[in-house]
């Protein structure tokens, strides 16, 4: 059996002329959470809609659970949950009440709702009207109705997209528990790089249709260094001390320098060192990649 909850062999999707997913290799290990990370318009959305088979995939180019999907619709997609787009919930009723109506579609006892209330954390907002919740509480309420047939994969798109900062943590600490707790192997995609290295074990990223990386978050880690940002008085002794001390200085501007970052300790003893050297450290920060420069990291890698 293949170790691989999705697996796609050279995917190929054409809106008419325009090809939108290209020669596409996407391997999901079982139980990662996999962070499917690209720009606007880079296919991540059309590609999920092939992976739930409603958009319809070339014979032999998509496996889910080992099995071809076109040839094995129902039995795979039962074992799959998923969030495109907007949650299907209706508004004049509360969250209790659409979990209860999706158990009744799917057959499934009632009392599985007050479960996944549990699960996603709106015990207490059980009874409110769903149109009285917040954007982070209708997304999780979302999860919880992909979640009732108890499926193994998730696919979520974009689930933090225009939610508030406190939105976020809790869709974002949901897909952990899912993931650690619960055994769910799940894709989420992501605009934001620093979204999904907060929560993904492993990554692909896709650009106009075409994976430039796929691996662990931490092949990505190594591919992209992280860089210490030093903001620093008297820049010019700063520089030439620092390289006389034995770091490598990868960049440099008026205000700041620029070395690769090691660890939390290390940047304490480049702090005291500085400070006990007579300079005035600013700010002293660990600097966060945005995709573009991360696609030039991996550019310049190939
Ligand atoms: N139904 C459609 N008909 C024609 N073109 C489409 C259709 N759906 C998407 N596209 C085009 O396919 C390309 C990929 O879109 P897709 O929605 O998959 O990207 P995405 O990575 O999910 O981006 P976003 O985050 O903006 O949704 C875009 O150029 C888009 O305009």
């Amino acid at each position: 059996m293949s170790n691989f909850a999705i697996e796609t062999v050279g995917l190929n999707y054409n809106f008419g002329n325009q090809t939108v997913v290209k020669d596409l290799s996407l391997q999901v290990p079982t139980g990662s959470i996999y962070g499917f990370l690209g720009p606007n318009g880079a296919g991540k959305t059309t590609t999920i809609k092939i992976l739930l088979n409603l958009l319809q995939s070339p014979a032999d180019q998509v496996f889910v659970f080992g099995k071809e999907i076109n040839s094995n619709r129902i039995a795979t997609l039962k074992r799959v949950g998923a969030l495109v787009e907007q949650p299907a919930i209706y508004g004049h009723l509360t969250g209790k009440e659409n979990l209860i109506n999706r158990c009744i579609l799917l057959g499934i006892r009632k009392s599985k709702s007050d479960e996944m209330l549990a699960l996603v954390g709106l015990t207490e907002a059980a009874n409110k009207k769903s149109n009285k919740y917040s954007l982070g509480m209708k997304q999780r309420l979302g999860i919880a109705l992909a979640l009732v047939s108890d499926p193994e994969l998730l696919l979520l798109d974009e689930p933090t997209n225009g939610l508030d900062p406190n939105g976020i943590i809790e869709v974002r600490n949901l897909m952990i528990d899912l993931a650690t707790k619960h055994k769910k192997t799940i894709l989420v995609s992501s605009h934001l790089l620093a979204e999904i290295e907060r929560t993904a074990t492993h990554v692909g990223i896709i650009n106009k249709g075409q994976l430039l990386f796929q691996g662990t978050i931490n092949e990505l880690h190594l591919l992209s260094k992280p860089m210490l940002e030093i903001e620093i008085d008297n820049i010019e002794h700063a520089a030439e001390f620092l390289a006389n001390s034995g770091y490598q200085i990868a960049d440099q501007t008026d205000k700041k320098i620029l070395i690769p970052y090691t660890s939390s300790k290390d940047s304490g003893t480049i702090n005291t060192l500085l400070i006990q050297n007579g300079f005035t450290v600013s700010s002293l920060y660990q600097q966060r990649k945005d995709l573009e420069n991360l696609f030039l990291d991996i550019t310049k890698n190939n």
